[in-house]
């Protein structure tokens, strides 16, 4: 039986849950690992949701150093099938402001030193990834967001995530560039979550929290940490309402998503063949197509 069907990666700012009801702290172990922090295992409303402090709950973790494979197994591991995450980026565009929410449905990659990959010794799967967002989770998203008519927030829905690596910001040529290929935000996180999450065929969205406008906007200084912190209480506190708002709608109407069946075709390795050892590990994401 699932532990929790909803789960919430909160990034840079939400490293926890005021709302959650009966909390549980979980320490998982995954074939991959520990998950970045004790996953929170708690009631929203009527659903038992899973949150996980994307960096940890005191932010020890860089970008370049999250356990990504472990969240997600992890998250899989207890029957997550719809994973929000919360995401504090820097604005591309002029009109996506300070305190605003972006949904975005695409990603670049910029991203040098990830694994964004369960499979590999011995099995391989290619997953379709050119919608790397689930849609209808993306819509309950945008429409929790519109009912609650948030104070000086204005959603704008779809848009481009750059994924880079960090953890210093960008050049303002890479910012420049940035915009040019008509990018909307910028993180360090979501598109290693979103491959291993669509490979664990758990339906995901992002829920982008602009906190500046990173360094290319002539009237706004470049982005510092001092400058985000600023935005990210704020922005903290909106997450919260959006995504409770987001669980009330999953739990009365989950979605169809194309990704709970994505590795149906991915998988290129006859599987009767493949070594005994990985097919133990990736046993959680394989069953199905045994
Ligand atoms: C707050 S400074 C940069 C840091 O914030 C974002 O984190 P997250 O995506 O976990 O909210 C960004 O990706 C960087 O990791
Ligand atoms: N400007 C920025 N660049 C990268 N990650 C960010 N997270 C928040 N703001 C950011």
């Amino acid at each position: 039986m699932a532990l929790a069907r909803i789960g919430i990666i909160g990034g840079s700012g939400l490293y926890k849950m005021a709302d959650l009801k009966d909390v549980e702290e979980l320490e998982i172990k995954t074939p991959f690992g520990s998950p970045s922090d004790a996953v929170i295992l708690g009631t929203l409303g009527t659903e038992r949701v899973a949150f996980l402090a994307r960096h940890g709950r005191n932010h020890t973790l860089m970008p370049s150093e999250l356990p990504f494979r472990a969240n997600i197994y992890g998250m899989k591991q207890l029957g997550v099938e719809y994973l929000i995450s919360a995401s504090a980026v820097g604005s591309l565009k002029a009109e996506a402001k300070p305190l605003d929410m972006v949904i975005p449905d695409q990603f670049i990659d910029r991203t040098k030193n990830r694994v964004s990959t369960f499979f590999g010794e011995g099995i391989v799967a290619h997953i379709a990834f050119g919608d790397p967002i689930c849609r209808n989770l993306a819509g309950v998203l945008a429409s929790a967001i519109a009912s609650l008519n948030l104070p000086d927030v204005t959603l704008h829905r779809g848009g481009t995530y750059v994924c880079m690596e960090g953890p210093a910001f960008s050049t303002k040529a890479e910012s420049h560039l940035y915009r040019s290929w008509g990018a909307t935000v910028i993180g360090m996180t979501n598109l290693p979550e979103a491959k291993l999450a669509r490979e664990a065929e758990i339906a995901y969205a992002t829920l982008a929290l602009v906190t500046d406008y990173d360094c290319w906007h002539p009237d706004h200084d470049s982005v510092t940490v001092e400058m985000i912190i600023a935005n990210l209480q704020r922005n903290a506190v909106n997450a919260q309402k959006v995504i409770q708002e987001t669980v009330r709608r999953l739990s009365e109407n989950p979605p169809v998503s194309d990704a709970h069946s994505a590795l149906k075709y991915a998988i290129l390795t006859q599987l009767d063949q493949a070594p005994e050892a990985t097919k133990q590990k990736l046993e959680l994401l394989l069953r199905k197509y045994y």
